[in-house]
């Protein structure tokens, strides 16, 4: 093999997995290339961090990944003066190091963050693409390999954390749904090594599940909860047992809705 074919090989294996379910990869690097913040829509674990660290890696950009909670502060990703050995030091926060550096910066659950956040974002996300740092007297204007990623689950939006329209109307936006099952299944088989044809009836059983959603159960069975099913299997738990254990009390805590999910899971795996 020559060189470059074994560097190209090496690139390749440095970048994590990720199935593409539509046309998501071209427009994120459409995105990057004209230098648009993004906004992705989903369900938790369909997909959406594996393919921000897909991507960041094929553009070759560092990425920081911050998720949001209820006490997140601007202070928290801007940065703030921290004492060290008895002297005050200003150290960035991963957006700033982001922006510094020209990186991916993605905000998971953008919406949980406090409302200071927004006022970061804004000046970031329009065509000036700065960052003010009020503390340290910096206006750090964006190079071009910075691009802003933020994400939310329209599933658990309430009025009080809906993104305000001025937020939103500054992104790009894709949604995301849980992959089809012909994909699913190729997913969960690359990822957890258990072949495919013992992980079809697993992702059927998913969809089954995914129909009760709104009724008793929240959410519906991630992709993610599929993989860790199918890898206790591979493990030599009985599927009985990982099927239980992933696929149905993580999602309810509620002895009838359990019952209910055990019976669809008979059903559905006859
Ligand atoms: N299209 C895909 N290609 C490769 N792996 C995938 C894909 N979709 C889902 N996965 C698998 O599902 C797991 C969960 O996905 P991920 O962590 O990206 O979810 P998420 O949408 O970011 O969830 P959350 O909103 O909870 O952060 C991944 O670790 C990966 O194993």
């Amino acid at each position: 093999m020559t060189r470059s074919a074994l560097k190209a090989v090496a690139d390749e294996l440095d970048i994590p997995y990720y199935r593409p379910v539509g046309d998501e990869c071209e427009l994120f690097e459409h995105a990057f290339r004209h230098r648009l913040p993004l906004l992705l829509k989903g369900p938790t674990g369909c997909g959406k961090t594996r393919f921000v660290s897909h991507m960041a890696a094929k553009l070759g950009r560092p990425l920081y990944t911050v998720s949001c909670h209820d006490d997140l502060t601007a202070a928290d990703l801007t940065g703030r003066y921290l004492l060290k050995g008895g002297d005050t030091v200003w150290v960035d926060g991963p957006l700033t190091r982001a922006v510094r550096e020209g990186a991916v910066c993605y905000l998971d659950e953008v919406v949980e963050a406090r409302k200071d956040v927004t006022v970061v974002l804004h000046p970031l996300t329009d065509d000036r693409r700065l960052l003010p740092l009020e503390r340290t007297g910096e206006l750090l204007e964006a190079p071009d390999g910075f691009m802003l990623v933020v994400s939310y689950n329209p599933g658990y939006q309430n009025v009080l954390k809906a993104l305000k329209p001025s937020t939103r109307q500054r992104f790009l936006a894709i949604e995301f749904d849980f992959p089809e099952p012909e994909a699913e299944t190729a997913i969960v088989a690359r990822e957890s090594g258990l072949p495919e044809g013992r992980i079809a009836p697993l992702v059927r059983l998913a969809g089954a599940l995914r129909d009760l959603k709104g009724q008793d159960l929240e959410e519906g069975v991630s992709t993610r909860l599929l993989v860790y099913c199918a890898t206790l299997i591979r493990s030599g738990i009985k599927p009985e047992r990982a099927i239980r254990t992933a696929l149905i009390e993580p999602l309810t805590d509620d002895a009838d809705v359990r019952a209910a999910l055990l019976r669809v899971a008979d059903i559905a795996l006859g």
